[in-house]
């Protein structure tokens, strides 16, 4: 951690409320006024403001300014640009103001800058500030505030709120009654967990960080080192990814992976979970699949040692048949049995399994088989949908090897019933669902999740809608388990190489996106795209 520059550090921090004001708290009684610190964070906010929004085109600002300090960030922020030449006009709800925030109002009253009870005053202004409240909210916005509010979202002119969208829940994102939708949020020092919450995104709009310089050890003597959030940087995630490879290598050192996927009715789920474990570059990758589909799979994914199954007569892989008692066993679940690394190298041992894409809940009973493995797995879709029925943490708790599960909220509700009441804060459900069923489970959304048993959870910050499609999470799960498989990665921990392989498909998302619009990212674009994100970041 401390090779990394400060700015790569910090963007890495999130913290709660609470937290946030442990932090201050020490900053204040080693002797910074308070006074000056607002003046600073507001000369930061104020510089951003004038970049985004020049006088010459954005001349009348609205500044709304609530009791506490946040409404001081946003009296001195109006004050600043009032100097520099904006016509500003001040919403001020409330006559009660924090004794700071009342002798920034009293300067500005001086000043000549008008103040109003009512929002309308500020219709015509071609900028909105938001200063109502930041991390000092502690309940619903009532009355006249929130009808202001919501006369505020139905206008058209751009937003920036100052912390927090006013109305949010620092750390839940929960919308608190009612809240400011911001067309951009200045987050101020640390990242709050409230925008790594789905439920605020809407909210929040675009979000940037503006460091003011809170001291290293502050952050440190308060959230522990590591600390148990941590915010999934394009840093953190390239420490991760199997680059580069040593000058004399063989496939099988670069790990085994076996893929178990597919059913006649879901064919494509099997081929895209094939692309995203072909694009993490695993050294074998097998794929047990059922026999009618094997060469429509071979036809995708040449390099791949097929393993046609016995299926149902529906087209599911299915081991009971009579035919499968000795061909599949032997071609697939011996090798499940011994530990993983036991014959290193060798051909006769998978590093990782990776089950689920495509292989509908009649296929049980290799589920089972992949559960009594011993070697690490990741499961998802209907090997998710066949553990929920299996009851979830009993069964995980008698396995013996490491077990990744990525759930989409559906998913983890079946799954983890008594977790899953705590949603919609994901960052708690997905703490106690690892906690609870000693897996590494990655909660996928808008912000995925990744928790480990010890009640760590590393956060993807960015992602793209565009993701929200069928496929997308196939290609997940075959990235996954490719990273999970290569033993060069077997010394980090398991949901770091997760939290990689999240992050590295979100940004392929996100590259693709770009590039092909929102519209333009199904499943095969996608694993295409994981190749153009490492290709950006090698050195
Ligand atoms: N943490 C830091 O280091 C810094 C914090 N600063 C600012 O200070 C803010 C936090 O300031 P505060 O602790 O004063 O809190 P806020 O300014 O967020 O608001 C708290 C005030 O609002 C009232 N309040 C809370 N909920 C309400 C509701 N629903 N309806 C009406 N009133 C309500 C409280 O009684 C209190 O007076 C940050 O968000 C940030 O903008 C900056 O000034 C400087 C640096
Ligand atoms: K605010």
């Amino acid at each position: 951690m401390q090779s990394q520059n400060r700015r790569e550090l910090i963007e890495q921090v999130v913290v709660t409320a609470e937290q946030m004001r442990e932090i201050e708290g020490r900053i204040f009684e080693a002797g910074m006024p308070v006074a000056a610190l607002m003046e600073k964070v507001a000369g930061l906010i104020t510089r951003s403001i004038q970049g985004l929004y020049p006088c010459a085109e954005n001349r009348r600002v609205g500044v709304l300014v609530g009791p506490g300090h946040n409404g001081g960030d946003g009296l001195v922020v109006a004050r600043e640009l009032y100097l520099q030449g904006y016509e500003i006009h001040i919403y001020r709800p409330l006559s009660k103001l924090k004794e700071l925030t009342d002798y920034h109002a009293r300067y500005a009253v001086s000043l000549g800058i008008p103040f109003y009870d009512e929002i309308e005053a500020l219709y015509e202004c071609d900028l909105i500030i938001d200063g109502l409240f930041g991390f000092g909210l502690t309940r619903s916005l009532s009355g006249s505030i929130a009808e202001a509010v919501e006369l505020l979202n139905q206008w058209s002119q751009p937003v920036v709120s100052i912390d927090l969208p006013s109305g949010l829940h620092t750390d839940t994102g929960e919308v608190l009654g009612i809240a400011v939708r911001a067309t951009r949020t200045l987050c101020l020092g640390l990242w709050k967990l409230g925008f790594l919450q789905d439920q605020g995104l809407d909210y929040i709009g675009e979000a940037q960080l503006i460091d003011f310089g809170i001291p290293l050890k502050d952050i440190w003597s308060i959230l522990g080192e590591p600390p148990d959030l941590l915010r999934v940087t394009e840093t953190v995630a390239k420490q991760f990814l199997p680059l580069p490879r040593p000058k004399v290598t063989h496939k099988y050192q670069q790990g085994h992976l076996l893929l178990i996927c597919g059913s006649k009715q879901y064919s494509g789920a099997a081929i895209l979970a094939g692309l995203g474990a072909r694009a993490s570059g695993v050294g074998m990758l097998s794929m047990a699949v059922p026999e009618s589909i094997k060469l429509l799979v071979v036809s995708h994914l040449p390099e791949a040692v097929v393993i046609g199954c016995p299926e149902t007569t529906a087209g599911a892989i299915d081991l009971r048949s009579r035919y499968a008692n000795g061909f599949l066993p032997e071609l697939v679940l011996e090798k499940l049995n011994q530990p993983s690394g036991s014959d290193s190298g060798s051909y006769h041992t998978y590093n990782a399994i990776a089950c689920g894409p495509g292989l509908t809940k009649d296929a049980k009973d290799i589920v089972q088989g992949v559960l009594a493995a011993q070697c690490p797995i990741v499961l998802d879709a209907d090997g998710l949908n066949i553990l929920a029925e299996l009851i979830t943490i009993p069964t995980l708790l008698k396995r013996r090897g490491q077990t990744v599960l990525t759930p989409h909220v559906g998913e983890f509700r079946r799954l983890f019933p008594d977790s899953a009441e705590l949603l919609p804060d994901r960052v708690k459900a997905v703490q106690k669902a690892s906690q609870l069923s000693r897996s590494v489970v990655l909660l996928k959304g808008a912000r995925s999740a990744i928790a480990n048993p010890r009640g760590s959870v590393w956060l993807i910050p960015e992602s793209t809608p565009a993701l929200a499609r069928g496929g997308s999470g196939d290609v997940l799960t075959g990235l996954v388990g490719g990273l999970m498989a290569q033993p060069v990665l077997s010394e980090h921990p398991l949901e770091a190489i997760v939290a990689t392989a999240a992050w590295w498909h979100a940004q392929a998302g996100i590259l693709a996106a770009q590039e092909r619009s929102e519209l333009g990212v199904d499943g095969g674009t996608l694993a295409e795209f994981l190749m153009v994100v490492v290709r950006g970041n090698r050195e």
